[in-house]
């Protein structure tokens, strides 16, 4: 038997979940829109990312410390991958396997704090 994915669904959310929750995540028109306003994030429905060069280690290292609080805040959590002054952040929602509201909210905050770093 050929065991096949419903395209529709993201690689990586359990079925379980995906019929609960398949509602709060964003559609790729939805996501478009949302990426024409928030300078420097690509990505498809599964994930959004932005790399940024802060204008050095140590400005990007308080840049990470500064979205893990305001990540704290809104109990929504990045991948964060730190490359001497490059840092990427990593958006999805783990629970609904997709981009949704949460990550949008989060990728404006990082671009506010993104403007200090690379002053
Ligand atoms: C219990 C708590 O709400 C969850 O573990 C939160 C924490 N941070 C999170 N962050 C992200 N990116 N996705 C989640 O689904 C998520 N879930």
């Amino acid at each position: 038997m050929v065991v096949t994915r419903d395209p529709a669904r993201p690689a990586r959310a359990p079925i379980s979940r995906y019929r609960e929750q398949m509602a709060t995540v964003l559609s790729a028109e939805q996501l478009s829109t949302a990426l024409a306003g928030l300078p420097g994030w690509s990505g498809d429905t599964d994930e959004i990312s932005r790399t940024i060069t802060a204008s050095g280690f140590l400005a990007g290292i308080s840049l990470v410390t500064a979205v893990a609080d305001a990540a704290e805040t809104m109990n929504h959590h990045p991948d964060i991958d730190i490359r001497w002054r490059d840092v990427t952040f990593r958006l999805s929602t783990h629970s609904d396997g997709g981009v949704t509201e949460q990550d949008l909210a989060l990728a404006a905050r990082i671009n506010e704090l993104a403007s200090v770093a690379t002053g």
